[in-house]
């Protein structure tokens, strides 16, 4: 039997991860696979899931939806070959991804097909933010146009008057979804799990045309540039993603006390931050986020003794630059001596294919 496949995607910070483990707690006898994407070289996410047996396969340093596009069928084919290891399979899109791209090989190629069913498309939306994100990126447009299933999330954070609107201004870029709505504390699990696209009437001409022709799949991009630059190219965008690594101690206090200031004052172009911190005067690693203006601090789990105890950032938004954030994250450190720029991943605008 083909094994079940959700994509979850949804614009950075959408809530995308936190959804995925209130998903798997709910359901503690199913066996999952996940593949997590991360577009910069540091791949946080798959340290947020909870579930400790899950099947996770990290594809970090480039998009599904594009340069990774190639490895999305090598990582199905080595699933299958451990396919009564898992039950089912979710995958989570970076957050910037275009996920007809994703979604193409388990609608058009046979050999997927015949062991993978691609049962939904779930499009989380930030409640708070999505009309900024609508307004200054093509990526939520495609997100949300193209998902069988749109989730708002985060409606503790709005007006149930704002969210009739918000439903409505969706529904109206996508006729053909299901629309619910909920937040972390209570989000509609079953519903999601329920639904499936097939109850839709999938072939519909129009239903899942893609944004680029067809023919072209599988999109496989060179990973790099000819120059051998590390700079990635992504069809649509001018996202950067940053990535930081510092094995000296960070000042947690101060990094939320600067990164307020920063967002504060420059957050228009920030999307996203998140970090795991090692602070030397603390038992645990912290977790630190950021979704535009928001920040979280939450307590992640103590330092093993063999475990090599150091922080990881990364910093998503639009042409940003990696001096700036150098300079604060350098400030924040105990000890200034260690800290390193580990990757620049930068996505600038190229023609269309
Ligand atoms: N207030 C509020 N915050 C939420 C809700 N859901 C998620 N968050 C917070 O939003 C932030 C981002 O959540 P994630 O689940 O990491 O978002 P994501 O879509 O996986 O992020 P990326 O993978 O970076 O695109 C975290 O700080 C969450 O705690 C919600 O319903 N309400």
């Amino acid at each position: 039997m083909p094994k079940d496949v959700t994509i979850l995607t949804g614009f950075l910070g959408a809530g995308k991860t936190t959804l995925l483990n209130a998903l798997m707690n709910t359901r503690p006898h199913t066996r999952f696979a996940l593949i997590e994407n991360e577009f910069g070289k540091e791949g946080i996410d798959g340290d947020m899931v909870i579930r400790p047996d899950v099947d996770i396969v990290e594809l970090s340093n480039g998009c599904l939806c594009c340069s990774l596009n190639d490895d999305l069928l090598t990582v199905l084919e080595e699933l299958n070959d451990r396919s009564d290891r898992f039950d089912e399979l979710i995958i989570e899109t970076t957050g910037i991804a275009d996920p007809a791209n994703v979604a193409l090989p388990f609608l058009m190629l046979p050999a997927v097909q015949r062991d993978f069913s691609l049962k939904r498309v779930v499009c989380l939306v930030d409640a708070e933010l999505v009309e900024d994100q609508l307004r200054d990126t093509e990526e939520a447009i495609a997100q949300i146009s193209f998902s069988d299933l749109i989730v708002i999330n985060k409606t503790d954070r709005v007006s149930t008057v704002y969210l009739a609107k918000l439903v409505e201004m969706l529904q109206g870029m996508n006729p053909m979804a299901q629309i619910l709505t909920g937040h972390k504390e209570d989000y509609p699990i079953e519903a999601i799990m329920a639904f499936t696209r097939t109850a839709i009437a999938p072939d519909k001409p129009g239903r899942f045309t893609p944004s680029r022709p067809v023919a072209k799949v599988p999109v496989v991009k060179p990973r790099s540039s000819a120059s051998g630059s590390n700079h990635h190219h992504h069809k649509h965008s001018d996202i950067v993603s940053l990535s930081f690594r510092f094995t000296e101690s960070m000042d947690l206090t101060s990094l939320y006390h600067r990164l307020m200031t920063l967002l504060l004052f420059q957050g228009q172009d920030i999307y996203r931050v998140k970090g795991i911190i090692y602070d030397q005067t603390r038992k645990e690693r912290w977790i630190i986020q950021s979704v535009g203006k928001n920040i979280t601090l939450l307590e992640g789990t103590p330092w093993q003794e063999d475990e090599e105890q150091l922080s990881r950032v990364v910093i998503i938004g639009k042409l940003l630059k990696p001096e700036d954030f150098e300079k604060m994250l350098r400030q924040c450190l105990s000890k200034e001596s260690s800290w390193q720029i580990t990757n620049s991943t930068t996505l600038l605008k190229t023609p269309t294919l």
